[in-house]
Formats: structure tokens, sequence, C-alpha cells
């Protein structure tokens, strides 16, 4: 079987408000950036599967002979995953980068050609704008492009990404976001695939269509953390304190959908300063919320402090236990010259839609802190055939 040349890629997100509270069923809220992962295929003649992933200095190749008898179990009651642990020496448990990534695409591969005679041979690379492990929703990204190009050579289809093939893409990329995350509530993938803003709740996804722009910054404190970790962590301490943390959960749950009726007043009446006021509040209350479940760090303690000290207010986002934080602009906030913050909300859900605004961070504001992004916000999932 011979596959086609494919390029797809996918945004990165911030989640506004929800997470961790999310993957025990709560409502979160979250939106697509324009800090993008790119993947290029190739189908070769060589024999061979290979794997570049420059961001994390990992290469792989395997000859596809090699790989063909993990597709049946002929050992009889064994997973794809197990199998292909114990085929690419992966321990169970490991958090190693290289290896997570290599298993989710060994997995995704092998699920999808396993119908095949034979297996194709492929040279796939993919690179990305985002910062890996910084809850910028690297991950997701790199599933969603992952189950793109490798769906769109199953089905030999130059996709445009049609709402039925949107979803089939985002399916896939949720397994492989298992096997880099564990225990992941889909949330990231549905934004890496959707793009726009969106509700998640206990699977359901719900583009807002009625939001007002709003302003942030987004500074990473480059403290590497793993999301797999920090999610099994908050699922130890609710087991441990069930009384203590479930009600931090329904709190955050509330403090989502307060967000998003306010949004939804602001959109519909203009944006007042009690709104600003309460949009402020929210993310405090988060904040406190997430350093309950143990997901705080002193760094993101840093960068709330140091943007308090100029009026602004913070709240980690994605894992956190380090990676990104982001921060609330008003109006009036004067911005670095060079940057336009801002976070664009309305949502867009066709494909190859390269429309963004900004979304950047004022390093004036934050210069303790190591700060490097600049962003903007895009709106969806595009693809090039
Ligand atoms: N560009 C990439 N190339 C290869 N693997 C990647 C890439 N980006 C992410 N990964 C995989 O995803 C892992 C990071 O995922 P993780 O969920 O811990 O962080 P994140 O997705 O950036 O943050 P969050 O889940 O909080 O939004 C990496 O260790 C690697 O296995
Ligand atoms: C921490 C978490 O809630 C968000 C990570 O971006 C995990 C998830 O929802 O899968
Ligand atoms: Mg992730």
């Amino acid at each position: 079987m011979h596959v086609g040349e494919r390029f797809v890629s996918a945004p990165g997100k911030a989640i506004l408000h929800g997470e961790h509270a999310v993957v025990h069923g709560k409502v979160a809220l979250a939106v697509s950036l324009n800090l993008r992962t790119y993947l290029r295929l190739q189908g070769t003649a060589s024999g061979q599967i290979c794997i570049h992933l420059p961001n994390i200095d990992t290469f792989r190749a395997w000859d596809v002979a090699a790989l063909q008898p993990l597709v049946s179990d002929r050992k009889g009651g064994t997973s794809l995953v197990e199998r292909l642990r114990a085929f690419a020496g992966v321990a169970e448990g490991s958090t190693d980068s290289g290896n997570m990534a290599v298993l989710a695409f060994l997995y995704l591969y092998l699920s999808g050609f396993a119908g095949a005679q034979t297996l194709p041979s492929m040279s796939v690379r993919v690179w990305s704008e985002l910062p890996t492990g910084a809850g910028l929703g690297s991950s997701a990204a790199y599933t969603v492009c992952l189950s793109a190009a490798l769906l769109s050579s199953w089905h030999v289809l130059c996709f445009s990404w049609s709402e039925e093939e949107l979803t089939l893409i985002n399916k896939w990329a949720f397994q492989g976001e298992k096997i880099i995350h564990g225990n992941p509530s889909g949330v990231d993938n549905a934004v890496a695939t959707w793009g726009g803003i969106l509700r998640y709740h206990a699977g359901k996804i719900t583009p807002l269509s009625r939001v007002p722009l709003l302003r942030i910054l987004l500074t990473n404190t480059k403290v590497p953390r793993s999301t797999k970790l920090l999610v099994s962590g908050v699922k130890d301490k609710i087991n441990k304190f069930p009384s203590i943390m479930v009600p931090v959960l329904e709190s955050v749950d509330a403090v989502s959908r307060t967000c998003e009726l306010t949004l939804r007043e602001m959109a519909t009446a203009g944006a007042s300063a009690q709104q600003y006021d309460t949009l402020e509040e929210l993310m405090d209350i988060n904040q406190h919320h997430l350093s309950v479940m143990g997901v705080g760090h002193p760094a993101l303690d840093t960068l709330c402090r140091l943007t308090l000290a100029h009026g602004l207010h913070s709240k980690l986002t994605g894992a956190g236990g380090g990676g990104c934080g982001i921060t609330l602009l008003r109006p009036g906030n004067t911005t670095h010259p060079h940057h336009t913050p801002v976070l664009h909300t309305s949502s867009v859900r066709s494909a190859g839609i390269s429309e963004h605004t900004s979304l950047s961070l004022n390093a004036a504001l934050c210069d303790d802190i190591s700060i490097s992004l600049s962003l903007s916000l895009s709106l969806s999932l595009s693809t090039q055939c």
C-alpha cells in the first residue's frame, strides 16, 4: 500500500476556567491559540516507518516488517498498547516525552492501517510553535495532527474537514491523548480540532457564539511539568479527601458557568467595569482552587503577585504545576507597543481558516519571570493536501 503526501496543522489552546475539574465531569471554557503544530507525512518505498520530532529531539525508524506482527494479537489477551510498550521497550507509567509521543504515533498508525494487507512505509515529521508541556495543549495539537494526517491517508482523501470528519479526527486524537495523558477529559483535542472558543462538559462540545473581545496576557514560567502526573495527583487528592475536594470541583464548575454567563452578558449589552470586576474575581477564586488541588507552583504565585501589583489578575492555564499563566487585561491597560494582547472569542469551525487576532504578552509587566511567548489566536484546524 502506498500513501501520498499530507500536510496538516492544529492549534494550541488556553483554558479560561475548568482545568482539572473538567476531568471529573465539570464545565470548562477553552479557546484556541494561533500557535500551531505542523505535520508533514510522506509515503516512501523504503520499507520503513520514520518519525522525526525535532521539538523533543526524537527520531525513530522501524522496518514495516517488524511492526506487521503487532497488528494482530497472536499471543492472545494483550491490548495493542501493551504490545507496543513491549515492542518499544516503554515501561508502564513512563512519562518520557519521546516514549509517549512515539507510542501515540505507533498506536494511531497501527490502528488505522490494521485492515490493510500490508502496512505502508512513510516518513512523518512534526514540529510546533507551542512550548512542549507548558499547559498550551501541545499534546492535543500533536495527536490531532497525527489523527488528521493518518485518517486522510487511510481514506485516501483530500479532506475539506466536514463536521463528520472533524468528529472522527477528534475521536482518534482522544485515543492518542489517552496514551500521553492517562485520563484526559477531551477538552484539549476538541479545541485543537475545532478551534474557536468552546464550552466542554462531560464530552459535550458547545461552541460559544456570543462572546466579547477579551485581551489577555500569556506568561510561560518555563517550569517543566507533566499533565499526566498532575491529573493523577488531583485524582489521588479527591480520593483521599472526597468531602473536601468534591465541593472544590463544584465551585470550579460554578466559576466556569458564571464566567460563561458574564461573557454572554458582555457580548449582548456591552462590557461594564463591574463585569470586568467579576471576571477578575473569578480568576482569583479559580487560581486558589487550583492551588488547593495541588497544581499551583511558586512561579505561578509570583506571576499572580507581580501582575496584581499592576492591578491585574492571573491564573494558571492547562494542567498547572508550572507551565503558563493567563492575565486578564482591561480595555484601558497599556501594552508593549509591538504586541496587541487580545483574546478574540468568536467561533469559527470550518477548515483552512487562519483568521486570527493576537493574544500576546506584555513583557514589561512580568520581567521577573521567564517570558517568551507572543501569541495570536487562530480559529481552526487547517489542512493543505
Ligand atoms: N511537537 C511535539 N512533538 C512531539 N511530541 C509532542 C509535541 N508536543 C507535545 N508532545 C507530546 O506531548 C507531551 C506533553 O504533553 P502534556 O500534556 O504533558 O503537556 P501540554 O499538552 O503541553 O500541556 P496541557 O496538557 O496542560 O495543555 C510531550 O512530552 C510529548 O510526548
Ligand atoms: C488538566 C486538564 O484539565 C487540562 C489540560 O490542558 C486535563 C484534561 O482536561 O484532560
Ligand atoms: Mg496535554
